[in-house]
Protein backbone atom coordinates (compact mmCIF):
# COMPACT_ATOMS: atom_id res chain seq x y z
CA UNK A 1 0.00 0.00 0.00
CA UNK A 2 1.42 3.40 -0.89
CA UNK A 3 0.56 6.86 0.63
CA UNK A 4 2.00 10.20 0.02
CA UNK A 5 2.52 12.54 2.94
CA UNK A 6 2.72 16.44 1.84
CA UNK A 7 4.03 19.08 4.06
CA UNK A 8 2.16 22.06 5.55
CA UNK A 9 3.16 25.67 5.91
CA UNK A 10 1.93 28.40 8.61
CA UNK A 11 0.08 31.41 7.93
CA UNK A 12 0.95 33.38 11.04
CA UNK A 13 1.94 32.60 13.83
CA UNK A 14 2.07 34.37 17.17
CA UNK A 15 3.82 33.10 20.49
CA UNK A 16 1.78 34.53 23.15
CA UNK A 17 3.04 33.61 26.46
CA UNK A 18 5.52 31.15 27.85
CA UNK A 19 4.52 28.09 30.12
CA UNK A 20 5.55 27.03 33.22
CA UNK A 21 6.89 23.81 31.49
CA UNK A 22 9.31 25.90 29.74
CA UNK A 23 6.98 25.57 26.38
CA UNK A 24 4.81 28.17 24.56
CA UNK A 25 1.52 29.16 23.89
CA UNK A 26 1.35 30.03 20.31
CA UNK A 27 -1.35 30.33 17.58
CA UNK A 28 -1.12 29.68 14.01
CA UNK A 29 -2.83 28.56 10.96
CA UNK A 30 -1.06 24.81 9.29
CA UNK A 31 -2.21 24.89 5.90
CA UNK A 32 -1.53 21.62 3.66
CA UNK A 33 0.48 21.78 0.82
CA UNK A 34 1.09 19.74 -2.32
CA UNK A 35 5.26 18.59 -1.66
CA UNK A 36 4.85 14.91 -0.80
CA UNK A 37 7.10 11.94 0.09
CA UNK A 38 6.36 8.61 -0.71
CA UNK A 39 5.57 6.05 1.83
CA UNK A 40 4.62 2.36 1.24
CA UNK A 41 4.35 -0.78 3.51
CA UNK A 42 3.89 -4.25 2.15
CA UNK A 43 4.44 -7.80 4.62
CA UNK A 44 7.94 -8.37 5.31
CA UNK A 45 8.75 -12.09 4.64
CA UNK A 46 12.55 -12.69 5.70
CA UNK A 47 14.18 -11.67 8.76
CA UNK A 48 12.64 -11.89 12.30
CA UNK A 49 12.15 -8.55 13.04
CA UNK A 50 8.92 -6.91 13.16
CA UNK A 51 9.75 -3.71 10.45
CA UNK A 52 12.31 -3.11 8.05
CA UNK A 53 12.89 0.58 6.71
CA UNK A 54 14.64 1.39 3.88
CA UNK A 55 15.19 5.36 3.03
CA UNK A 56 15.84 7.01 -0.40
CA UNK A 57 15.69 10.58 -1.45
CA UNK A 58 16.74 13.40 0.92
CA UNK A 59 18.81 12.10 3.76
CA UNK A 60 17.23 12.11 7.47
CA UNK A 61 19.44 12.58 10.29
CA UNK A 62 19.40 9.63 13.21
CA UNK A 63 18.70 6.29 13.41
CA UNK A 64 16.37 4.64 11.71
CA UNK A 65 14.18 3.60 14.91
CA UNK A 66 14.23 6.96 15.84
CA UNK A 67 12.54 8.01 12.40
CA UNK A 68 8.63 9.13 13.16
CA UNK A 69 7.15 6.32 10.59
CA UNK A 70 8.96 3.92 12.69
CA UNK A 71 7.96 5.19 16.26
CA UNK A 72 4.18 5.55 14.44
CA UNK A 73 4.27 1.63 13.60
CA UNK A 74 6.00 0.82 17.25
CA UNK A 75 2.78 2.79 18.47
CA UNK A 76 -0.07 0.67 16.70
CA UNK A 77 2.17 -2.44 17.04
CA UNK A 78 2.53 -1.87 21.13
CA UNK A 79 -1.16 -1.69 20.86
CA UNK A 80 -2.29 -4.15 18.20
CA UNK A 81 0.29 -6.65 17.90
CA UNK A 82 0.70 -5.51 13.96
CA UNK A 83 2.31 -7.74 10.84
CA UNK A 84 5.75 -7.31 10.16
CA UNK A 85 6.44 -4.50 7.50
CA UNK A 86 8.58 -3.42 5.12
CA UNK A 87 8.77 0.67 4.69
CA UNK A 88 9.94 2.26 1.85
CA UNK A 89 9.83 6.14 2.45
CA UNK A 90 11.01 9.05 -0.44
CA UNK A 91 12.05 11.83 1.46
CA UNK A 92 11.36 14.76 -1.11
CA UNK A 93 10.08 17.23 1.82
CA UNK A 94 13.15 18.84 3.06
CA UNK A 95 13.52 18.24 6.72
CA UNK A 96 13.90 20.68 9.57
CA UNK A 97 12.44 23.44 7.49
CA UNK A 98 8.93 24.36 9.05
CA UNK A 99 6.99 22.55 6.85
CA UNK A 100 6.22 19.18 9.21
CA UNK A 101 7.35 16.62 7.00
CA UNK A 102 8.53 14.26 9.67
CA UNK A 103 5.07 14.53 11.49
CA UNK A 104 3.22 14.32 8.25
CA UNK A 105 5.03 10.46 7.24
CA UNK A 106 4.41 9.77 10.86
CA UNK A 107 0.18 10.72 10.51
CA UNK A 108 0.39 9.01 7.32
CA UNK A 109 1.91 5.74 8.51
CA UNK A 110 -0.72 5.62 11.40
CA UNK A 111 -3.98 6.39 8.33
CA UNK A 112 -2.46 3.96 6.36
CA UNK A 113 -1.55 0.80 8.47
CA UNK A 114 -5.38 1.73 10.04
CA UNK A 115 -6.52 1.25 6.34
CA UNK A 116 -4.28 -1.66 5.53
CA UNK A 117 -5.04 -4.24 9.14
CA UNK A 118 -8.87 -2.91 9.09
CA UNK A 119 -8.38 -1.36 12.81
CA UNK A 120 -11.39 0.52 13.03
CA UNK A 121 -9.70 3.65 14.69
CA UNK A 122 -11.69 6.74 14.11
CA UNK A 123 -10.50 10.00 13.15
CA UNK A 124 -10.79 11.20 16.53
CA UNK A 125 -8.76 8.04 18.12
CA UNK A 126 -6.41 8.14 15.03
CA UNK A 127 -5.82 12.10 16.38
CA UNK A 128 -4.87 11.12 19.31
CA UNK A 129 -2.30 8.63 18.76
CA UNK A 130 -0.65 11.05 16.40
CA UNK A 131 -0.61 13.97 19.12
CA UNK A 132 1.59 11.28 21.02
CA UNK A 133 4.36 11.97 18.07
CA UNK A 134 4.48 15.48 17.99
CA UNK A 135 2.52 18.64 18.52
CA UNK A 136 1.58 19.30 14.70
CA UNK A 137 1.56 15.26 13.40
CA UNK A 138 -2.30 15.22 14.63
CA UNK A 139 -3.16 17.58 11.96
CA UNK A 140 -2.44 15.90 9.02
CA UNK A 141 -4.75 13.18 10.10
CA UNK A 142 -7.52 15.04 8.72
CA UNK A 143 -5.14 17.21 6.84
CA UNK A 144 -7.20 20.47 6.22
CA UNK A 145 -6.86 24.11 7.00
CA UNK A 146 -6.32 24.27 10.54
CA UNK A 147 -6.09 27.12 13.76
CA UNK A 148 -3.77 25.85 16.20
CA UNK A 149 -3.68 27.18 19.85
CA UNK A 150 -1.98 25.67 22.56
CA UNK A 151 1.49 24.06 22.23
CA UNK A 152 0.25 23.80 18.63
CA UNK A 153 -1.83 20.92 19.57
CA UNK A 154 -5.40 21.97 20.10
CA UNK A 155 -7.28 22.03 16.61
CA UNK A 156 -10.07 24.23 15.46
CA UNK A 157 -11.31 24.07 11.65
CA UNK A 158 -10.81 27.45 9.77
CA UNK A 159 -13.14 28.61 6.97
CA UNK A 160 -10.48 29.06 3.91
CA UNK A 161 -9.34 27.90 0.59
CA UNK A 162 -6.08 29.50 -1.22
CA UNK A 163 -7.29 26.95 -3.85
CA UNK A 164 -5.84 28.26 -7.02
CA UNK A 165 -2.84 30.47 -5.68
CA UNK A 166 0.59 29.27 -6.94
CA UNK A 167 3.21 28.97 -4.39
CA UNK A 168 6.56 29.83 -3.86
CA UNK A 169 9.09 27.98 -1.82
CA UNK A 170 12.44 27.73 -0.71
CA UNK A 171 14.44 26.06 1.66
CA UNK A 172 17.51 27.52 1.98
CA UNK A 173 20.54 25.08 2.97
CA UNK A 174 20.60 26.46 6.31
CA UNK A 175 19.83 24.91 9.95
CA UNK A 176 17.40 27.00 12.11
CA UNK A 177 17.12 24.72 15.74
CA UNK A 178 13.35 24.94 16.74
CA UNK A 179 14.55 25.17 20.76
CA UNK A 180 16.99 27.86 19.91
CA UNK A 181 14.46 30.19 18.19
CA UNK A 182 11.83 29.86 21.01
CA UNK A 183 14.42 30.85 23.68
CA UNK A 184 14.82 34.02 21.61
CA UNK A 185 11.29 35.41 21.75
CA UNK A 186 9.36 37.37 24.01
CA UNK A 187 5.91 36.19 23.41
CA UNK A 188 3.24 38.31 23.64
CA UNK A 189 -0.36 38.64 22.40
CA UNK A 190 -1.00 40.00 19.12
CA UNK A 191 -3.67 42.97 18.88
CA UNK A 192 -6.19 40.98 17.03
CA UNK A 193 -6.50 37.00 17.01
CA UNK A 194 -5.19 34.81 13.81
CA UNK A 195 -8.68 33.78 13.67
CA UNK A 196 -10.20 37.08 13.07
CA UNK A 197 -6.84 38.39 10.65
CA UNK A 198 -6.95 34.99 8.54
CA UNK A 199 -10.54 36.29 7.30
CA UNK A 200 -9.34 39.50 6.16
CA UNK A 201 -8.35 39.50 2.17
CA UNK A 202 -5.46 37.73 1.41
CA UNK A 203 -4.10 41.62 0.18
CA UNK A 204 -4.33 42.73 3.55
CA UNK A 205 -2.43 39.85 5.36
CA UNK A 206 1.16 41.69 4.44
CA UNK A 207 0.36 44.35 6.72
CA UNK A 208 -1.14 42.20 9.69
CA UNK A 209 -0.23 38.51 9.60
CA UNK A 210 2.97 38.14 11.05
CA UNK A 211 5.19 35.05 11.98
CA UNK A 212 7.17 35.91 15.38
CA UNK A 213 10.00 33.98 14.97
CA UNK A 214 10.78 36.05 11.58
CA UNK A 215 12.22 39.11 14.46
CA UNK A 216 14.61 36.30 15.92
CA UNK A 217 15.44 34.17 13.22
CA UNK A 218 16.12 36.98 10.51
CA UNK A 219 18.69 39.04 12.33
CA UNK A 220 20.43 35.87 12.94
CA UNK A 221 20.00 34.29 9.36
CA UNK A 222 19.95 37.21 7.21
CA UNK A 223 19.68 35.28 3.61
CA UNK A 224 16.42 34.06 5.08
CA UNK A 225 14.68 37.10 5.32
CA UNK A 226 16.43 38.15 1.83
CA UNK A 227 14.25 35.67 0.40
CA UNK A 228 11.01 36.75 1.71
CA UNK A 229 12.19 40.27 0.98
CA UNK A 230 12.65 38.47 -2.71
CA UNK A 231 9.00 37.43 -3.01
CA UNK A 232 7.27 40.63 -2.60
CA UNK A 233 9.94 42.13 -5.08
CA UNK A 234 8.71 39.23 -7.50
CA UNK A 235 4.94 40.68 -6.35
CA UNK A 236 4.02 37.61 -3.95
CA UNK A 237 0.16 38.83 -2.53
CA UNK A 238 1.66 37.51 0.65
CA UNK A 239 4.84 35.68 1.88
CA UNK A 240 6.04 34.71 4.73
CA UNK A 241 8.77 32.37 6.54
CA UNK A 242 7.25 29.11 7.35
CA UNK A 243 7.22 27.84 11.11
CA UNK A 244 10.30 28.23 13.33
CA UNK A 245 12.12 27.68 9.49
CA UNK A 246 13.94 28.41 7.79
CA UNK A 247 11.73 27.94 4.54
CA UNK A 248 10.53 30.73 3.33
CA UNK A 249 6.87 30.67 0.66
CA UNK A 250 5.09 33.53 -1.11
CA UNK A 251 1.86 33.50 -2.49
CA UNK A 252 1.11 34.90 -5.91
CA UNK A 253 -1.54 35.37 -8.33
CA UNK A 254 -3.17 32.36 -10.50
CA UNK A 255 -2.16 34.36 -13.36
CA UNK A 256 1.79 35.23 -12.29
CA UNK A 257 4.89 34.69 -14.09
CA UNK A 258 7.73 33.14 -11.54
CA UNK A 259 11.26 33.35 -12.53
CA UNK A 260 13.96 31.78 -11.98
CA UNK A 261 16.29 33.02 -9.11
CA UNK A 262 19.07 31.49 -8.00
CA UNK A 263 18.56 30.87 -4.08
CA UNK A 264 22.15 28.55 -3.82
CA UNK A 265 22.90 25.53 -5.05
CA UNK A 266 21.93 23.73 -2.52
CA UNK A 267 18.69 25.38 -2.14
CA UNK A 268 15.30 23.02 -2.27
CA UNK A 269 12.64 25.19 -4.27
CA UNK A 270 9.14 23.95 -5.08
CA UNK A 271 7.02 25.87 -7.39
CA UNK A 272 3.25 25.06 -8.15
CA UNK A 273 -0.80 25.38 -7.70
CA UNK A 274 -2.32 25.19 -4.34
CA UNK A 275 -4.92 22.63 -4.75
CA UNK A 276 -7.36 23.14 -1.68
C1 LIG B 1 6.53 25.98 16.33
C2 LIG B 1 6.23 25.04 15.20
C3 LIG B 1 5.04 25.64 14.46
O1 LIG B 1 4.67 24.96 13.35
O2 LIG B 1 7.40 25.01 14.40
P1 LIG B 1 7.86 24.09 13.15
O3 LIG B 1 8.33 22.75 13.66
O4 LIG B 1 6.70 23.96 12.23
O5 LIG B 1 9.01 24.84 12.55
C4 LIG B 1 5.88 23.67 15.72
O6 LIG B 1 4.72 23.72 16.53
C5 LIG B 1 7.00 23.10 16.58
O7 LIG B 1 6.67 21.75 16.75
P2 LIG B 1 7.80 20.63 16.78
O8 LIG B 1 8.78 20.84 15.67
O9 LIG B 1 7.07 19.34 16.88
O10 LIG B 1 8.55 21.02 18.08
P3 LIG B 1 9.12 20.02 19.18
O11 LIG B 1 10.09 19.10 18.53
O12 LIG B 1 7.94 19.48 19.93
O13 LIG B 1 9.90 21.07 20.13
C6 LIG B 1 11.21 21.51 19.93
C7 LIG B 1 11.54 22.49 21.05
O14 LIG B 1 10.85 23.73 20.81
C8 LIG B 1 10.34 24.28 22.01
N1 LIG B 1 8.88 24.43 21.91
C9 LIG B 1 8.17 23.69 21.01
C10 LIG B 1 6.80 23.88 20.87
C11 LIG B 1 6.17 24.84 21.70
N2 LIG B 1 4.86 25.09 21.60
N3 LIG B 1 6.89 25.56 22.60
C12 LIG B 1 8.25 25.37 22.71
O15 LIG B 1 8.89 26.03 23.52
C13 LIG B 1 10.78 23.36 23.13
O16 LIG B 1 11.99 23.86 23.65
C14 LIG B 1 11.04 22.05 22.41
O17 LIG B 1 12.01 21.29 23.06
N1 LIG C 1 10.29 10.65 8.59
C1 LIG C 1 10.99 11.72 8.95
N2 LIG C 1 11.15 12.74 8.09
C2 LIG C 1 11.86 13.84 8.45
N3 LIG C 1 12.44 14.02 9.64
C3 LIG C 1 12.31 13.04 10.54
C4 LIG C 1 11.58 11.85 10.23
N4 LIG C 1 11.62 11.08 11.32
C5 LIG C 1 12.34 11.73 12.26
N5 LIG C 1 12.76 12.90 11.81
C6 LIG C 1 13.53 13.91 12.60
O1 LIG C 1 12.65 15.03 12.83
C7 LIG C 1 13.34 16.27 12.68
C8 LIG C 1 12.33 17.33 12.24
O2 LIG C 1 11.97 17.11 10.92
P1 LIG C 1 10.69 17.73 10.17
O3 LIG C 1 9.42 17.38 10.87
O4 LIG C 1 10.76 17.30 8.75
O5 LIG C 1 10.99 19.29 10.23
P2 LIG C 1 10.21 20.49 10.88
O6 LIG C 1 9.86 20.12 12.32
O7 LIG C 1 11.14 21.66 10.81
O8 LIG C 1 9.01 20.72 10.06
C9 LIG C 1 14.47 15.94 11.68
O9 LIG C 1 15.61 16.69 11.97
C10 LIG C 1 14.74 14.44 11.85
O10 LIG C 1 15.86 14.20 12.67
Amino acid sequence: MLTFPNAKINLGLNITEKRPDGYHNLETIFYPIPVEDALEINPLSEGDGKYCLHQAGMEIAGEAENNLVVKAYKLLDGLFDLPPVDIHLFKHIPSGAGLGGGSADAAFMLKMLNEKFGLGLSTGTLEEYAARLGADCAFFIRNAPTYAEGIGNVFSPVSLSLKGYQLWLVKPDIFVSTRDAFSQIKPHRPERSLKETVQLPVEAWKEYMVNDFEKSVFPQFPAIGAIKEEMYRQGAVYASMSGSGSSVYGLFAADAVLPDVDFGEKAFVYKGKLTV
